[in-house]
């Protein structure tokens, strides 16, 4: 979705405007602004009942009608075709599985359609009434399947088996949705859809999202663009120190879900102060190093052309002293999140310095074009948020954007 003009920036007096617009709007009244528009805009939308709570806000709601604006939920048991028209859909509604798991899912999954008493052709016909691709990849995945129950078998007791056999009806229908956008948004070119399930793949990732970044050259660009260290484990968890040493990362370490699905979960994040305590984290994860801060963060919102820059208190830095003193893994509250707002803090110059806006404006011009081009297609501007974190210590504005530099979390919103 482009923003057309130049960038903007909803400044305190504007957002002041907006609210009191809005706080003088009555629920019925919002129906009759709505409706006196000649164009509405009908927003499908497909959250998790996380992301709806935060996101689809009454007072947002409003401030829409306002605007001509219409959110309409979307029924995941009808056809998308049957519902709408929409003029954008906006989706959020969790990932499938990691692969790494996957091998024994659709195992599992297959046999809970057995046991549902489908039958496997009786699942085939029902998703095949709903013209999705996703019959293809099924039948496709058959052979997969077979070769993994018979690992699963050998593997797993029943109880895992259970277990696995329910991750996988998530796993499928995960991966269904996906396919079903895919489908509507090939048939539908007229639809926005935000953002397309292929294009926002690398960012369920906290490795792959910041591949892009990382290649990045910024260099005479106002300041620099680094990247924290940091390490992906897969799977064995006793073998984190070794790997650890190996790589030669340095205490303490941030250890964090590898995959970013909207979850709770994806956001647990835990700080390690020594190598051994490391045995007790639950991969997949991204282990990176601790980068003292100031304890001052900064969160980047674009939407096409338009950045917007908030400061939040971040975790405190970390000294050499307190690392001596410490041992063990601890898990961390959300401490950055909107409440952890900064922007009013009276803050050392040197830590609350905003990013440099050219910086920020050509590291957002990059991007774009290298998702655009790997991905070989129009992808319509993306709305992602990004959040950094500065490390002036090493001359100049020195952004350690996500995991990659300076940003820490570099994700649509
Ligand atoms: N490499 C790092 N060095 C120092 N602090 C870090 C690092 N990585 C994360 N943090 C701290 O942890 C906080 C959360 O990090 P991150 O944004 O990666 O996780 P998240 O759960 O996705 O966050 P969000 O709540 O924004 O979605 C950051 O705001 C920062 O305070
Ligand atoms: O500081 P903000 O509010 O921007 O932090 C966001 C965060 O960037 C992600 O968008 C989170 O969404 P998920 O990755 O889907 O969890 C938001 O979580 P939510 O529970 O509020 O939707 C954070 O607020």
């Amino acid at each position: 979705m482009r923003l057309d003009g130049e960038i903007t920036e909803i400044d305190d007096v504007k957002e002041a405007e907006i609210e009191k617009e809005v706080n003088s709007i009555s629920n019925s009244d919002s129906l009759s602004i709505t409706l006196g528009f000649a164009q509405q805009v009908v927003v499908g939308y497909a959250l998790t009942a996380k992301k709806k709570e935060s996101f689809l806000q009454p007072k947002f709601e409003l401030i829409a009608r306002t605007k001509g604006i219409v959110f309409v939920p979307i029924d995941h048991t009808r056809p998308l075709s049957d519902q709408g028209p929409f003029d954008v859909i906006l989706h959020k509604v969790g990932q499938p599985l990691p692969f790494a798991i996957q091998l024994h899912i659709p195992a599992l999954g297959f046999l809970l359609i057995l046991h549902l008493e489908e039958g496997i052709g009786g699942h085939l016909t029902f998703l095949e009434t709903r013209q999705s691709a996703y019959v293809d990849d099924l039948k496709e995945a058959k052979g997969k399947i077979a070769a993994a129950m018979f690992i699963s078998l050998l593997c797993h007791g029943s109880t895992v088996f259970i277990l696995l056999l329910i991750l996988c009806s998530f796993q499928l229908m995960g991966n269904e949705w996906s396919r079903l956008l895919e489908d509507y948004r090939l048939k539908h070119p007229d639809v926005t859809v935000l953002d397309p399930p292929y294009a926002i793949k690398c960012v369920h990732n906290r490795q792959s999202m910041l591949e892009d970044v990382a290649a990045l050259n910024l260099a005479n660009c106002h300041g620099r663009v680094c990247v924290p260290t940091q390490l992906v484990v897969k799977n064995d968890a006793s073998s984190i120190s070794s790997e650890v040493a190996k790589a030669g990362l340095k205490l303490p370490l941030v250890a964090k879900p590898l995959f970013v699905d909207g979850s709770a979960k994806s956001h647990q994040l835990f700080l390690a102060y020594d190598k051994v305590s490391l045995s007790k984290l639950e991969p997949p994860l991204v282990l990176q190093e601790f980068v003292n801060h100031g304890g001052v963060m900064f969160k980047v919102y674009v939407v096409g052309d338009a950045i917007k820059v908030v400061r939040r208190f971040s975790l405190p830095d970390v000294c050499k002293r307190e690392l001596s003193k410490h041992a063990g893994v601890f898990q961390f509250p959300r401490v950055s999140g909107a409440a952890a707002s900064a922007d009013e803090a009276d803050l050392d110059p040197g830590v609350a310095e905003l990013p440099p806006r050219p910086l920020l404006e050509r590291l957002v011009g990059e991007l774009r074009n290298r998702m655009e081009s790997s991905l070989n297609h129009e992808w319509p501007h993306p709305g992602y948020g990004a959040s950094f974190i500065s490390t002036p210590d090493l001359g100049g504005a020195n952004l350690q954007f996500l995991e990659g530099t300076l940003v820490i979390e570099f994700k649509y919103p």
